[in-house]
């Protein structure tokens, strides 16, 4: 699996750190609210279980599977619903906790149909975000590091469904897409 990276763009280490970082913010944020946690899988799955270990507010937790790349390195442009909230989030503060942020569709159709919903408040919470690749005007609240244009894997993101258990992001050799 390592064979298959051509560079490590961010190490275990930077993204340990970062994490702490983002996590402290948010206990700041959220101090005497109670918020419910959205992890958007599957590519979120790792952030998230990191993430919540360095909140100290108490929070709920709740996760929702969208797709849209399936085993392509473009969107589809179409977000399906996978599987869906168990929780109401009705007059709840809602942190959407997501890995990338892309052309901003998965976001954009998440946040409109939590705020449908009634969610009192809805914030952003990304690792990764690649903002030449926007497509609709999306912005997370709060965002780890800016990636530049290129497709990445490990930490979460797979490329067809491989390479989420990487421990840190790194750019695929281009053999590996054509073979
Ligand atoms: O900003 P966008 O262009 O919408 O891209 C970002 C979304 O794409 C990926 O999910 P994907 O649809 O690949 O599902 P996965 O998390 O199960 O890999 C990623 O985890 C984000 O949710
Ligand atoms: N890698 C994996 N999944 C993704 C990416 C990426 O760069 N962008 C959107 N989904
Ligand atoms: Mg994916």
């Amino acid at each position: 699996m390592q064979n298959d990276i051509q560079e490590v763009l961010i190490t275990r280490k930077e993204i340990e750190d970062k994490v702490a970082e983002l996590g402290d913010i948010l206990s700041k944020e959220y101090e005497g609210r109670n918020p419910l946690v959205i992890c958007v899988l599957k590519g979120a799955f790792i952030f998230m279980a990191d993430l919540v270990k360095e909140i100290t507010v108490p929070i709920e937790l709740d996760f929702m599977a969208v797709s849209s790349y399936g085993a392509s390195t473009k969107s589809s442009g179409v977000v399906k619903i996978i599987k869906d909230l168990d929780t109401s989030v009705e007059g709840r503060d809602v942190l959407i906790v997501e890995d990338i942020i892309d052309s901003g569709l998965t976001l954009t159709y998440l946040i409109d149909v939590l705020r449908r919903r009634g969610a009192k408040s809805t914030v952003v919470v990304t690792l990764f975000d690649k903002p030449a690749r926007r497509t609709v005007d999306l912005q997370a609240d709060y965002t780890g590091f800016v990636l530049p244009d290129e497709f990445v894997v490990g930490y979460g993101l797979d490329y067809a469904e491989k390479y989420r258990n990487l421990p840190f992001i790194g750019v695929l050799k281009p053999e590996v897409y054509t073979t």
